[in-house]
Formats: structure tokens, sequence, C-alpha cells
């Protein structure tokens, strides 16, 4: 084990801006076409989301140079494809971890040798991931003399993730990796995940078609169809689109990234400010000062023209329409709203609309029925 090196770093936290991911692909496949042109941000989390088919898998797998396709791919400033100069950094090259479905472990070594096994892979001066350091983001000190059948599906994946890191990538890619498991296992992973996020300084590629998942995890959306990229941006940015799909169903919502600011321990509500507005919540453990993201679904929110506070409802924000589009059935549609510069998206009925006047350009009351907090 590292511990006490002195040059064994835990994490790199560069503030400097870092170099985007640009990845062009051409993959051509019998009944299948995958045209990607993408320029990514260079940390944080970019999840590749979209129907089952759309091509994610195949889009991080050329980028992890599983499979070559025509493209080219640089990351970190360092260019790992590029056909019009016949280069191709071979996948065991490529300073980049995966973490796919099923962990993969080797099953006849325990949770040590597992882990060495990564770390390994790597000279020592290239080492920027220290195992003590990896051990304990993934929460698995007290795994490591067990053999992988002695885990549960949570565990393995926290396992895996923590062998990629030892790696010492420059790059993470992830691919579904929540999605063998059941949702309590999924409860179970996701801080950790959370947590790799907020302290690792390492750009994440994040396959997946949990609309949840993504709401928590990714800071950049990727949405792909039918081998196309339908739209790439800020995660808040998209979710707050009308004209795309994830505007459409059940999980439709924008994701909000917050401050709490207050505390009300009578009631047992904390305050939680954004730009342009403040809601309260049941109160959490969190700090005064502490960044949080809230999701609001289309369906929590409905419009007022007046503030009367004569209402069970505890939040309501000054907003302004902006525009409006189809929803799933004929009686709704959406709404899209400026609470002075957050957006926030409604689902009402056409009715209402027609009643109230809701034009774009009219002020109005945003009444929010229910907030989940998402980290
Ligand atoms: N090696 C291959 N040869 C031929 N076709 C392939 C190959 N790999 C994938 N495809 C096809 O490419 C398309 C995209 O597959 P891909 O696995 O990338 O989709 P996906 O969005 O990850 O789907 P899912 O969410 O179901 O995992 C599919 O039609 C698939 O059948």
């Amino acid at each position: 084990m590292n511990a006490g090196r002195p040059e064994a770093q835990a994490v790199e936290r560069a503030a400097e801006p870092r170099a985007p991911i640009e990845a062009r692909f051409d993959v051509d496949y019998p009944g299948f076409r995958l045209q990607a042109d993408l320029q990514l941000p260079g940390r944080g989390v970019t999840a590749l989301f979209g129907p089952s088919g759309s091509g994610k898998t195949t889009l991080l797998r050329a980028i992890a140079g599983l499979e070559r396709h025509r493209g080219r791919l640089v990351v970190g400033g360092e260019c790992w494809q590029d056909d019009a100069r016949g280069l191709f950094v071979p996948t065991h090259k490529r300073p980049v971890g995966v973490v796919f479905q099923d962990a993969s472990l080797f099953e006849h070594l325990t949770v040590r040798a597992n882990l060495d096994f990564g770390r390994k892979r790597i000279t020592a001066a290239d080492r920027r991931v220290d195992f003590d350091a990896a051990v304990e983001l993934m929460g698995i000190a007290h795994l490591l003399e067990r053999k992988p059948a002695h885990l549960s599906g949570g565990e393995r994946q926290r396992v895996a993730v923590a062998r990629a890191l030892l790696t010492s990538p420059r790059l993470l890619l992830m691919d579904e990796p929540l999605a063998a498991l059941d949702q309590a296992r999924k409860r179970e992973i996701l801080p950790f995940l959370e947590k790799l996020h907020a302290e690792l300084d390492l750009p994440i590629l994040y396959v997946s078609h949990a609309p949840d998942e993504v709401a928590r995890l990714a800071d950049h959306l990727v949405l792909l169809d039918t081998g196309r990229v339908v739209a790439h941006g800020p995660l808040a940015e998209l979710m707050a689109r009308l004209d795309l799909p994830t505007a459409q169903g059940e999980d439709a919502g924008v994701v909000i990234d917050g401050r709490v600011v207050e505390h009300d321990l009578h009631y047992g509500l904390v305050t939680i400010a954004f730009p342009g507005g403040r809601v309260q919540v049941a109160h959490g453990p969190e700090p005064v000062g502490r960044r949080l993201r809230l999701q609001v679904h289309a369906r929590d929110v409905s419009v007022a023209l007046s503030a009367s506070g004569d209402s069970s409802i505890l939040n309501r924000v000054a907003a302004t329409v902006v525009a409006e589009a189809p929803a799933d059935t004929p009686a709704h549609l959406l709404l899209r709203l400026d609470a002075g510069g957050t957006p926030l998206v409604a689902r009402i009925t056409r009715l209402s609309r027609d009643q109230l006047g809701l034009v774009p350009g009219r002020p109005v009351w945003a009444q929010i029925k229910a907030v989940a907090l998402l980290a």
C-alpha cells in the first residue's frame, strides 16, 4: 500500500480549465450508422443518453478504442486517434478506465489482488491515484480480503470503479454501471459515484438510459437517437428544452443547482436558493452553504396569476411564460417558464392555458408541488 508516501497523490484537483474532449466517429454497421462530431467538456460527468439501440455503447467503445472505426479523438490535449495521420493508440495504451455493467472482476483473486492488478498496469511514475484513496473513496476497505463471489452487486461495482481508478486514467468510461442492480443496490452505490464526481478531477463519460441516474450525476448531456446526436450541452439547459424527447413523459422536468441558505428547525424545513428564487423542502442534514441539486418535475409545477398564499403549496416562484409545446396527451401542454434566469417547465391543461391567458411574456407564479433533492 502507498499509505504515507509523500509523492502519492490522492486526487488531482486542478482548477485550471481542462482541454475539451473532441470525438468524431463514423460507424457503419449493417443496418446501423452512427455519426457523431462532439466537443465535450474535459471535466465533470457527461451522460450519453438515449433509447436502446441508439448507439451509446458503440460510441463509448469507439472512444475506449475497443473497436476501431473511422474518426478522430483527442482527450486532454492528447490525440488517441487521427485517421488523417494513420494514428490509432491501441486501447491498452490509452490512459482510460472502463467500468461495464457487470464488474468483470477476477473471481479467483481477492479484492486487494484485483485492485493491485489495476495498479500494476502503470508505472510508479505515472501513478496519480493512491491505493488507499481509491479504497476510501469507494468505501471498500472492509472488503479487501474477500473474493468477488462474497460481494453484493453494488460492492462488486465499487471494486470495479476503484480498480479502474487505480490505473490513473485521464478519462473514465462507464457503461450502464448500475443497470444490473436492483433499486436498493442502486441507491447504495449512487452516493459513491457522486463522491467520485465531487472529489476527482477526472472527466467521466457515463452511458445510461435511466433518467433518474442522469439527473443525479450528469453535468453535461449527449442525447442520441438512431445513431445521431440529437442535442448536447449542459444538463440543466437541455432538460429545460421543450423540443427534445426528454421533455416528454413522467420524468420530464428541470434540474436546478442551488445552495442551502437557512434551516427552519421549528418546521423542519431547509431553504435552498437558486438564481431567481428559493424553495423550502423537508429538513436534511445539509449545512448552510452546501451546494445541492434539485429536480422539479413538469407534472409538479402548476401556474397561477397571483401569489395568493391560499394553498398548501409552500413553494411559489415569480416567473414569466416563455414558450409552449405539445405534451404527451392532447389535453395537456408544456410551458417553459423563466424564473429570474432559472428555467422551469410546467405541464398543464390546454384549458387552463386558455382560461388564464398564458401566452409568452405573461408574468405568472409557478407553484411547485414537489421538489426532489438529488445530491
Ligand atoms: N459489433 C456490431 N456489429 C454490428 N452491429 C452492431 C455491433 N454492435 C452494435 N451493433 C448495432 O448498433 C446499434 C447500436 O447499438 P448500441 O449497443 O451502441 O446501442 P445502445 O444505445 O448502447 O443500446 P442499449 O441501451 O440497448 O445498450 C444496434 O442496432 C446494434 O445492434
